[in-house]
């Protein structure tokens, strides 16, 4: 096993734990091999196989540029990437995007799901790939010459043989679709595959080459004549030599295995992969979380022992003991004898190649002691038992810093999010820090299906000291709809002496904030200097005054950017409400995720006002909606998405800036406002734009068409409902 915790954790279970108990279900649309997830005729595992090979095919291996990068996204619209199958893929992938997982990770894990669903060779996956921000070119088309062909894979790294060896080792799944490629595939055939078993990684497309009954449309039919029969040409450019080899099933299964890792590993130069390939650990704690319980005396650890279960049946496992040691590295639990908890099977989960048990672990755990570590004793129902301690290490398990879950919420609808934790006293004077990593999605006009992943940092403040912690609370919205796929972090202190609970869910968050019931003196905590912190290793020992008693904690956090009093020309007026029904300002608006107040007054340039809002929003005028009224400066606490050092407005509140300059009426330039969508009408944020489903409507409960209609009249005739969406002008359902 690995040494837990590691960087690649969140990675291991997604590609690991399937199915079943806290299943990723990373595999569902492609399980089994010949799914067709985006309609008939179009293998989902093919396409997720051509998008690795599409994703690393720009590489320039003399510039280090480019590879597998996840630069695909930004290429959908460049002519090389036809067919649907490339968002399609993209799309599934970025459910999964977080700090711990790019998207060029998940495409490269998403070439080892896909083939060994259709029952290929397992491909190493080694990881760290880095997500690029901009697309590239470079993906070998059917027309080209064998000499491009030949040129292109040296770029990427592969020499003539590798190329003939690569492209039978793709055209193994899937087809060739004639709404995309007309000159290949005759428009009333739909589609043709490469082999006669299009769903299953085997050497068919090798062997009916090689016996001459191939209807591989890339060698044979209507690609011959418009010169589009490349891999007819690339299998024939050396004599034959290599693809006869590879009608030898082992020869090609092997063959695949080692290049299909060297695709997903090329990557532009600076990125540097994890030396091993990943693989699932034996013995994994999984979702562990303390959380201090009313009364501050005691706390709780929560979470799961995962038990690979691949060799020995779950049920032959009698039970899982995890002990550990407290604070200070010792064996001091309080009244109990030994600060020991046992747990036994309560689901099971598996992979393509594993099964795995989950062990579930509800340790009470003195305050007064703490913990600092655990060790893991598995026994065996024949009398024997195997013990784990991670390397010689222990399981490390700080209680420095918590993420106090039921004192904190998320509102899902609108990302209103309050996170409370715990520091404790002996670290308190430490900057606290809240992390929050969100999705975003672009809605930019290029269709990238993939959200971008941003990161706020918020400071929080100190709040009631109870017992041994102090209550650190701060507030921030998730803007763009998809809060529930946040992660958040609470951080003390800065760089490798940091303390933090981190990468925690922020779906795991109910909609309510509960109240910490039950009071502790404020208490200093002393922690001996030769325990062996896992997050740190030089604990200080701060002492706090230990005075207050407390019961619960509500305050909210100030982020640290300030207002900007002056921006260009303009001046600060106030936080300012929208007007009712209305726009306070309303002679041009724009939406964008780099919105900072420079480039808001940029867009009103002669406008003498304008005002950014919900992060992302910007808004001229030269007059203010009469119904629109100055609020409190605090209300306009949003961020600007282009700048965190920025506010720009909140929902409903305009960040007002006025000019200084002093205008002729005459001189009011024409407004510059350009159709943009709308990210958020209401209450309701935009979603994307959505197929209707098939023989029904996608939004069933109320329908109206009318001529006057507007996002804000059917927003108001579904008042009440999660979802609305205008279609073909004039309707609403
Ligand atoms: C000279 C190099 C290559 C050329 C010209 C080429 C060309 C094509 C074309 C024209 C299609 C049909 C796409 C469609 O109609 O949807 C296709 C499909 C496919 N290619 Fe390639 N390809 C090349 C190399 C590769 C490589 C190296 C791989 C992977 C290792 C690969 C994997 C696939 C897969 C899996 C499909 C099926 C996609 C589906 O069914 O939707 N290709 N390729």
């Amino acid at each position: 096993d690995p040494t837990w915790p590691a960087a690649t954790d969140h990675m291991e279970e997604i590609v690991y734990q399937l199915q079943g108990f806290r299943g990723s279900l990373f595999n569902d649309i492609i399980t089994p091999c010949d799914n067709e997830a985006a309609g008939p005729g179009r293998i989902t595992a093919s396409e997720w196989l051509r998008v690795g090979f599409h994703d690393m095919a720009p590489h320039n291996k003399y510039f280090g540029t480019n590879g597998v990068d996840g630069s695909l996204q930004f290429e959908l619209n460049d002519g090389e990437n036809t067919g649907p199958g490339h968002a399609t893929t993209l799309k599934f992938l970025a459910n999964y995007l977080s700090s711990r997982s790019s998207l060029a990770d998940l495409i490269a894990a998403g070439v080892y799901a896909s083939v060994r669903s259709c029952g290929g060779p397992v491909v190493p996956l080694r990881l760290g790939r880095v997500d690029a921000t901009e697309g590239g070119n470079g993906v070998p088309q059917p027309q080209n010459s064998i000499g491009t062909f030949i040129s292109q894979f040296d770029r990427m790294g592969f020499n003539a043989t590798e190329m003939i060896q690569l492209v039978a080792c793709g055209h193994t799944l899937g087809s060739v679709h004639s709404p995309e490629f007309p000159e290949i595939v005759p428009a009333a055939t739909g589609q043709i595959s490469f082999d006669s078993s299009n769903a299953v990684y085997d050497n068919k497309v090798v062997t009916e080459y090689v016996a001459g009954n191939t209807t591989n449309p890339l060698v044979v039919g209507a690609s011959i004549a418009v010169g589009r029969n490349s891999d007819g040409r690339i299998f024939g450019s050396d004599g034959n030599v290599t693809i006869r080899a590879m009608a030898d099933p082992t020869v090609y299964r092997n063959t695949c295995q080692a290049l299909l890792q060297r695709m997903i590993e090329v990557v532009p130069a600076g990125v540097t992969l994890t030396p091993d390939p990943i693989a699932p650990y034996a013995v994994k704690p999984v979702g562990m979380q303390l959380t201090l319980n009313d009364g501050a005396a005691t706390l709780l650890l929560s979470g799961y022992i995962r038990v690979r279960t691949t060799e020995l049946p779950a049920s032959s496992i009698t039970n899982v003991v995890l002990t550990w040691k407290d604070r200070n590295g010792g064996n001091s639990c309080g009244s109990s004898a030994t600060c020991s908890v046992t747990a036994t099977l309560q689901g099971v989960a598996n992979g393509f190649d594993d099964t795995f048990g989950f062990f579930p672990i509800q340790a009470t755990i003195p305050v007064a002691s703490g913990i600092s570590s655990f060790t893991l004793v598995l026994n065996f129902n024949d009398g024997t038992s195997k013990s784990y301690d991670n390397n010689g290490n222990s399981y490390p398990m700080s209680d420095a810093v918590i993420l106090q879950k039921p004192q904190s919420c998320l509102l899902q609808g609108s990302g209103a999010l309050t996170v409370s934790a715990l520091v404790r006293n002996d670290i308190v004077g430490l900057p606290v820090n809240l992390g929050v990593s969100y999705l975003v999605p672009r809605n930019t006009t290029d269709g990238n299906p993939v959200p971008a992943l941003t990161q706020a940092n918020i400071t929080m403040t100190a709040g009631d000291c109870v017992g041994q912690y102090t209550f650190y609370t701060a507030s921030f919205t998730i803007y763009g709809g998809l809060s529930y796929n946040a992660r958040l972090s609470v951080t003390a202190g800065s760089g490798a002496t940091a303390y933090s609970d981190d990468f925690i869910k922020a779906s795991d968050l109910s909609g309510t904030c509960g109240t910490f019931s039950g009071s502790a003196t404020c208490a200093n905590v002393t922690v001996s200097s030769t325990s062996s912190l896992p997050t740190s290793t030089t604990s200080s020992s701060t002492s706090v005054s230990a005075t207050t008693t407390t019961t619960t904690t509500s305050s909210t956090a100030a982020p640290t950017p300030t207002i900007k009093t002056n921006v260009g020309g303009y001046v600060f007026v106030s936080c300012w409400t929208e007007g009712t029904g209305v726009r306070a300002l309303s002679e041009a608006s724009f939406a964008y995720d780099s919105m900072t107040l420079e480039s808001c007054m940029a867009n009103c340039t002669g406008f003498d006002y304008w005002a950014t809002e919900y992060g992302r929003e910007c808004y001229c005028g030269n007059s203010l909606a009469s119904s629109s009224a100055q609020a409190p400066n605090g209300d306009c606490s949003m961020l600007c998405a282009g700048d965190p050092s920025e506010f720009c407005g909140a929902g409903n509140r305009l960040e007002l800036y006025s000019t200084t300059a002093t205008r002729t009426t005459s001189a009011t330039p024409t407004p510059t406002a350009t159709l943009a969508v709308k990210p958020t009408v209401g209450d309701y944020v935009f979603v994307g734009c959505q197929t209707e489903a098939t023989s029904q409507r996608a939004l069933s409960e109320k329908t109206y068409a009318d001529d006057s209609m507007t996002l804000e009249s059917c927003a108001a005739f579904c008042a009440g409902f999660t979802y609305f969406g205008t279609e073909y002008g004039r309707e609403c359902e």
